[in-house]
């Protein structure tokens, strides 16, 4: 019988699965992957096996019906049909906060369940419906063994000054510091540079993780240094819909001279912000690279901008920069954002090598380029499996 570890990513709008075959002798091995996108709005199912064979290509009308609950029993379904034989050892999931307390991959118990919950308020978009999915997953299979890996806990390494705000020291005490996310996708990344590149990584190096959510990070032997993502997943870039970094006094002006209420301000910075609230238009990248509207282009121009001013502050963090490595959804498939990033860079010593990055190679920096450019595709899923075998004791 196949021994499998399930592993879920719960977004905002989307919920992605992943089935690794577990055997001793190897790595893990994914044997089907698949996702339900647009939840909420115009949800989509679509599966694949190992080998890219279609599993599952629905599209669900009544799209208010369709909640994560809803779409975590179609996972189910699927798997029990299309894999009889499968024995499922653990489920691992993503959970984008770990807060203070929380800074490894951990088994689930119902009252770290509760405190996970708990921090809802620190990452709206993502942490309840990581929760949700972590209990739908208890109730329907009480006995399975769950584990959490934690966006925030990667960067657990940086010093106290990269965790600080210039706020009142008791805040810090508190928890009101910055954690930093998307370290899932950091780790999975310098593993890899790690494996392959060992002299890159041993030195100092900027990832770009740029995605729905986007955030970069300042990696030094291995270890996260500095990150532009804070408190929250709202800091540093400007995103699909986040507004990225903020004069905290917007905020305070929003609600005492415009009187918007709290509700009315997180929606305004979560949701209708970033690429999509600057451009009026989309918050899909891809959209806005084929528009022709001038707004459009302000939008990416700004995005671009963020990168580069985040990109100089990170390589400060650690005294010089000798690799910028790109990845996740944006970073990963487009040519035009790398090379706009690369050209307002030529100060930090980044010289582009344009073939090899039109042609997406790994490492798309030219031979005499004193700072080395590279695109190395995330993989979150592969990062919590890995943890959750650990954790299992497998
Ligand atoms: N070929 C492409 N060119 C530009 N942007 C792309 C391309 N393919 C995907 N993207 C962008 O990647 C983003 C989604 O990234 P992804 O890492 O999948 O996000 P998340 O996991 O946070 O939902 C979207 O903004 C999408 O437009
Ligand atoms: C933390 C975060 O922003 O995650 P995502 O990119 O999945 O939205
Ligand atoms: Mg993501």
């Amino acid at each position: 019988m196949t021994k499998a570890i399930l592993v879920l990513n719960t977004g905002s709008s989307s919920l992605k699965f992943s089935v690794f075959e577990y055997d001793t002798a190897s790595d893990l091995h994914l044997i089907a992957k698949g996702q339900v996108e647009g939840i909420g709005n115009a949800p989509h199912f679509l599966a694949k096996d190992h080998h890219g064979q279609i599993l599952a290509d629905e599209y669900w009308q009544d799209a208010a019906s369709i909640d994560h609950a809803h779409c975590l029993l179609a996972i189910a379904n699927l798997l029990r049909t299309k894999y009889l034989g499968i024995k499922l050892l653990g489920v691992g999931h993503r959970v984008v906060h770990g807060g203070m307390h929380y800074s490894a991959p951990i088994l689930l118990t119902p009252g770290i369940i509760n405190a996970l919950d708990a921090l809802s308020p620190l990452a709206p978009l993502h942490q309840p419906h990581n929760v949700a999915a972590i209990r739908a997953v208890a109730k329907a299979m009480p006995e399975m063994p769950q584990i959490a890996c934690f966006d925030t806990a990667f960067h657990r390494s940086q010093s106290e000054i990269n965790q600080l705000f210039g706020l009142p020291y008791s805040c810090f005490e508190r928890g009101i510091r910055r954690y930093g996310f998307h370290g899932l996708s950091y780790e999975y990344v310098s593993s890899v540079l790690q494996q392959q590149e060992p002299e890159v990584a041993a030195g100092k190096v900027v990832i770009a993780h740029l995605g729905n959510g986007a955030s970069m990070c300042a990696i030094q032997n291995g270890q996260s240094v500095a990150s532009s993502m804070g408190f929250t997943a709202l800091d540093g870039l400007m995103m699909g819909t986040r507004a990225g970094r903020l004069d905290a006094g917007v905020v305070l002006y929003l609600q005492q001279q415009e009187q918007l209420d709290v509700r009315q301000v997180e929606e305004l910075l979560y949701k209708r912000s970033g690429l999509l609230g600057l451009s009026g238009i989309s918050s899909d990248m891809r959209v806005l690279l084929a528009s022709q509207e001038p707004h459009a282009q302000l939008a990416i121009d700004y995005f671009v901008h963020r990168i580069s001013s985040e990109l100089g502050s990170l390589a400060a963090s650690m005294g010089g920069l000798d690799a910028l490595v790109f990845s996740a959804g944006i970073g990963e498939n487009s040519a035009i954002i790398r090379q706009k990033v690369c050209e307002q860079a030529q100060w930090l010593g980044i010289e582009l090598d344009h073939q090899a990055n039109k042609a997406g190679e790994q490492c798309i920096s030219s031979m005499n380029s004193p700072t080395s450019v590279w695109m190395i595709p995330s993989n979150e899923e592969l990062m919590i499996a890995r943890h959750t075998r650990k954790q299992l004791g497998l």
